[in-house]
């Protein structure tokens, strides 16, 4: 029993922090070992299971991530960017496991999860489930049978409380779109419309974001040409998914070299 990994949960109130504490407590393959919070948040110093509205569990959340990762094997992520990257250098300290579901990152924050994972083990994916996986691996395909003139359009919906756009899960769609079609991403985004915009660009890769009430998260990859349209969708109806792609992430991440890899290394797709 001992034996098992032990897990570190960080942001452990949030939406995804409280579905990886009860998927990680429920495993037979990890302990849950650690709960942390900023400093200041409420749950601080308390058992972590009565805050939850469950049993005592023994777990003490706490605003001290070295002191927590330091009896772990690994830490599963997902929090806000600047957080993520501190994390991320604590995680490589402590030689632990850092999987990372984190979303909305800019240049510099990647450039900082470099030297992290020279020490530790990252696994870091804009979504972790099976099903949007497969959806990107089916979207490299698609896009690379189909010329130009078939526009690409990344739509996708989530709900009220989401701070980033286009989603992490876009962004992967979208690479993979472009790496299909061998163009790159960033010189042939398309976003944001509004006004006299123009014509669309030609070859270009839209994105679209609705946000609104508990949608968990919706996304079409639109391929639109002259007298037809193919349309992938995966529609994500319990945070659950998420959760267990990111436990057997860190499980997966035990024996492997220091690096950073994503969930397609971890499902073999
Ligand atoms: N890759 C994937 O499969 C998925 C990724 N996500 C991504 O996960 C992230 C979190 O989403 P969600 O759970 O909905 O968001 P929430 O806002 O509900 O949760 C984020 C949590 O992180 C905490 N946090 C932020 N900064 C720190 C810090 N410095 N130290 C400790 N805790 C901190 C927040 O605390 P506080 O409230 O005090 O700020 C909060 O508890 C987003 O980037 C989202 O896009 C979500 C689902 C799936
Ligand atoms: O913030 C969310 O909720 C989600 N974020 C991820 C993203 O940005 O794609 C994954 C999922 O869609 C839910």
């Amino acid at each position: 029993m001992t034996d098992l990994p032990g897990i570190v949960i960080t942001g452990a109130s949030g939406r995804m922090g409280q579905m990886l504490c009860a998927t990680v407590a429920a495993s037979e393959k990890a302990r849950l070992v650690g709960a942390v919070e900023r400093s200041g948040h409420p749950w601080i110093g308390r058992d972590l299971g009565e805050v939850s509205g469950g049993q005592p569990n023994g777990v003490i959340v706490t605003d001290d991530p070295l002191e927590a990762f330091s009896k772990a094997q690994a830490v599963i992520d997902f929090t806000a960017p600047s957080a993520t990257v501190e994390f991320a250098r604590i995680a490589a300290q402590a030689r632990c496991v850092h999987v990372i579901g984190t979303t909305g990152f800019e240049k510099a924050h990647l450039d900082a999860l470099e030297p992290c994972a020279r020490h530790a083990v990252i696994v870091r994916a804009g979504n972790m489930s099976l099903g949007v996986n497969l959806l990107t691996q089916l979207t490299r395909k698609v896009a690379q049978a189909l010329d130009a003139d078939w526009d690409i359009e990344v739509i996708e919906a989530h709900h009220n409380k989401k701070v980033d756009a286009p989603s992490g899960t876009a962004l992967m769609l979208g690479r993979a779109a472009a790496e299909g079609r061998g163009i790159d991403l960033e010189e042939n985004t398309e976003s944001g419309r509004d006004g006299i915009t123009g014509a669309r660009k030609h070859g270009a890769i839209g994105f679209s974001a609705i946000r609104g009430g508990d949608i968990v998260g919706e996304h079409d990859v639109l391929f639109a040409t002259a007298g037809e349209r193919i349309v992938l969708r995966h529609i994500a109806t319990d945070r659950a998914i998420f959760a267990r792609g990111a436990l057997k992430a860190a499980l997966w991440g035990q024996d492997k070299k220091p690096g950073q890899y994503d969930m397609m290394d971890v499902l073999g797709l």
